[in-house]
């Protein structure tokens, strides 16, 4: 197994006349293939967490490592890169951009990227959804969609620059039973073909679907935190 992404005591404050402590001490090591669920009360701090895990927020202490590389003293600039080529996001929130198909905003991360031309882009595009088995609606607009297809696009899209890490923040959230299940076994699957998985939720389902489940209280990692039954 190889590292993914390592931290090691994490720390994020929020400075002000009451300072709030988002993330405290946290340390991981993501192994490659592995789909880890993060779960815990709401206010706990997974998506502070989730935030620092994707690059997008930094932390006030502590050392992150993106495939053995330490990310310390990066800019913003370089940061931008690295989430761009080697992190894909999925949020509670599709985050689709409505002017433009399915198709096309599964290619707009690769286009960013400038690592396929345009027909590859458009040809992988409708490879990853016909992956997650939505290649019939390529075509349409994010609009016409169902919830739970829109968020299988938005999985598409995170996939588009073949990421190293996909941070899942809530996927699930918005989605009815049948369609949180389904996005569960697509995260599963994609984990059984190698992908690395993160996904912060509060639906207790994932704690069978992954292969490891963390639970935060406080912001701090619980040893003793165990899956609702
Ligand atoms: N910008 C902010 N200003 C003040 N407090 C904040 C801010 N962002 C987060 N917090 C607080 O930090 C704590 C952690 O928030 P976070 O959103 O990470 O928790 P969470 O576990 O993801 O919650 P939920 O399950 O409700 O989404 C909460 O108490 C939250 O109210």
């Amino acid at each position: 197994m190889s590292s993914v992404l390592r931290a090691e005591h994490l720390l994020r404050r929020l400075q002000g006349d009451v300072p709030v402590t988002l993330v405290n001490d946290v340390s991981l090591d993501i192994q490659r293939g592995e789909f880890i669920c993060i779960m815990g009360p709401s206010g706990s701090g997974k998506s502070s967490l989730l935030y620092l895990l994707g690059l997008l927020d930094r932390p006030d202490s502590g050392q992150l490592w993106l495939e053995g590389e330490a990310l310390a003293r990066y800019d913003e600039e370089r940061l931008a890169a690295l989430r761009l080529a080697k992190l894909g996001f999925v949020f509670q929130f599709h985050f689709l951009l409505a002017e433009f198909t399915v198709q096309q905003n599964v290619m707009l991360p690769m286009q960013r990227l400038g690592r396929r031309d345009d027909g590859a882009a458009r040809a992988y595009a409708l490879h990853l959804l016909e992956r997650l088995g939505i290649a019939d609606q390529a075509a349409k607009f994010p609009s016409q969609l169902s919830g739970g297809q829109r968020q299988r696009a938005a999985l598409a899209r995170a996939l588009a620059n073949d990421p190293v890490l996909i941070l899942a923040d809530e996927p699930t959230g918005n989605l009815d039973s049948a369609s949180t299940l389904n996005v569960r076994q697509i995260l599963r699957s994609l984990a059984d073909a190698g992908q690395t998985v993160v996904a912060v939720t509060h639906d207790a389902g994932f704690a069978s679907a992954a292969d490891r489940c963390i639970g935060l209280v406080d912001g701090s990692i619980d040893p003793d935190w165990r899956p609702a039954a």
